[in-house]
This record gives C-alpha cells, structure tokens and sequence, in this order.
C-alpha cells in the first residue's frame, strides 16, 4: 500500500505554514509536500516536519507565486540563466528539509524550440544534482493556461529520451482526468515512469471522493502496478480539512 502525503500549500490552510505539519501528522498522514516554500527559512520548516514526525516528499522549482504568476522557465527559450539559478535555490531548499524529490516546473511556452530547451535544461539538471530525484508533471492548460507540458504521452517521451536514472514522472489523478478523460488508461501507459502521484477529485479539485474517478478502483491499480511511492493530497477542501479525510486509509 503506497504511503500518503498531505499537500501543505493546499491542505490544512486554515493554520499557519508550520502548524500544518502537525496537523497532517495528526490526521494520520506520514508525509509532506509544499509546492513553493520559498518565502520560510528552510531551518524552520526543516524543525517543523521533524518535530511531527513527518517526511519532506516534495517541493516545486520557483518562482514562489502561487497566484497565478511564472510557474517556472524550464522550457522557456531564453530563460536558461533563470532556469538555471531558480533550480539551485530549490537544490538547496531540497537538502536542507531533505526532500524526496524536486518538481521542475516547465512554465509557459509551446513547440519545438520550447521541447529542445525542455530537454537540454533537464539534462543539465539531471546531472546537476545525480543524487536528487526530479520529477516533471504534465499539468491541464484549462487550469494553468499556456502550460508547456500538458501531455502524458510527451512527458514519458522526454523521460526516456533524456534516461537518467534520476528523472521521472508525477502523475496528479486529477490532472490525466481532465486531460485524458481516462486516468485508467493513461496509468496503463506511464506507470513505469512514475515516480509521485498526487489526487485530487474531479471535478471540482475538492476531496478525492466520488466524481469521474473510481477511487478504490484507482488505488487497486496503482497498488498492483507495483507503484510503491508517495501518494499526495492535493486538492483543495471542501470545507474544514480534517472534516474533508474521510477517503483517507488507515485512520
Ligand atoms: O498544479 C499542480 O497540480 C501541481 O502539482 C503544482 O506543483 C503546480 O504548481
Ligand atoms: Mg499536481
């Protein structure tokens, strides 16, 4: 049974960013992710998460701007530079909390020139840091419009094109649903290149409960796919967090 992590920028918001580790400890989580930690001193979240007994599992590449602003210049011609210097920042953050992988967002940007610069960049970051593991997540353009990667079939592409060891897929439940409208299907066909996944429901983006996806269905499959990663949390609750667990295994 794969373990389950809480997403901290969307989950137990109704507390302060440090308090949020307790809380998902509490509610019978093991792990942790925050897509952009960057506005905390990493001491700090580092003492948060081992005081509650919880494993760091991810953190995004920056900018920090949850708000609709740049979601990364990994496939952006031209942004090398800060590509290049916004991925060390998150190298360092990673070290610091110890962070099981690095999410390296693609940010906007379409064609051939962007997927060369997508490819070079991640060759250069997969060997920039051999012992982090990286992931890159396909992501729907109705919710991050302009998105570069928004495609399972290419995302596995570029991941054995590029065949480091260190590089794989994250694949958020939600986001195969709204693109694919088959989250089964398009398991069946990136499982091996998956190396995080993370739910949410769909519609809606709320508790993975009911909608378009066959939740204990999808949990058999990637139990028996022989996926044995973190599953995480995010998705943004209904009402109250705590309220909203009742999908969660093992309370
Ligand atoms: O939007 C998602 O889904 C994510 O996982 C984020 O990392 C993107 O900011
Ligand atoms: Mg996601």
């Amino acid at each position: 049974m794969p373990r389950f992590a809480a997403n901290l920028t969307m989950l137990f918001t109704e507390l302060p960013m440090q308090d949020r580790f307790a809380a998902a400890a509490h509610a019978g989580f093991t792990g942790v992710e925050i897509l952009f930690p960057y506005d905390i001193a990493a001491k700090d979240l580092s003492r948060a998460a081992t005081a509650a007994g919880v494993e760091m599992v991810l953190l995004n590449t920056p900018p920090p701007n949850w708000a609709g602003g740049p979601r990364g210049f990994a496939a952006e011609p031209g942004r090398e530079e800060r590509f290049r210097h916004d991925f060390d920042r998150a190298l360092r953050f990673a070290q610091a909390l110890r962070a099981r992988h690095i999410h390296v967002m693609a940010g906007r940007a379409e064609g051939d020139a962007a997927r060369a610069v997508f490819v070079e960049n991640l060759r250069w970051a997969v060997q920039r840091a051999p012992h982090a593991s990286l992931t890159i997540e396909p992501i729907n353009r109705i919710d991050m419009p302009g998105y570069f990667l928004a495609d399972f079939d290419l995302a596995a592409a570029i991941i054995e094109e590029i065949g480091a060891p260190n590089l794989g897929l994250q694949f958020d439940a939600y986001h195969a649903q709204r693109i694919t409208g088959d989250v089964a299907g398009t398991w069946a066909r990136v499982a091996p290149h998956v190396r995080h996944v993370q739910i949410a429901g769909y519609p809606g983006r709320h508790e993975p409960v009911g909608g378009e996806i066959d939740w204990p269905a999808f949990f058999a499959m990637v139990d028996s796919s022989g996926y044995r990663g973190w599953i995480s949390a995010e998705y943004n609750p209904e009402g109250h967090t705590e309220a909203g667990l009742g999908w969660l295994p093992r309370r």
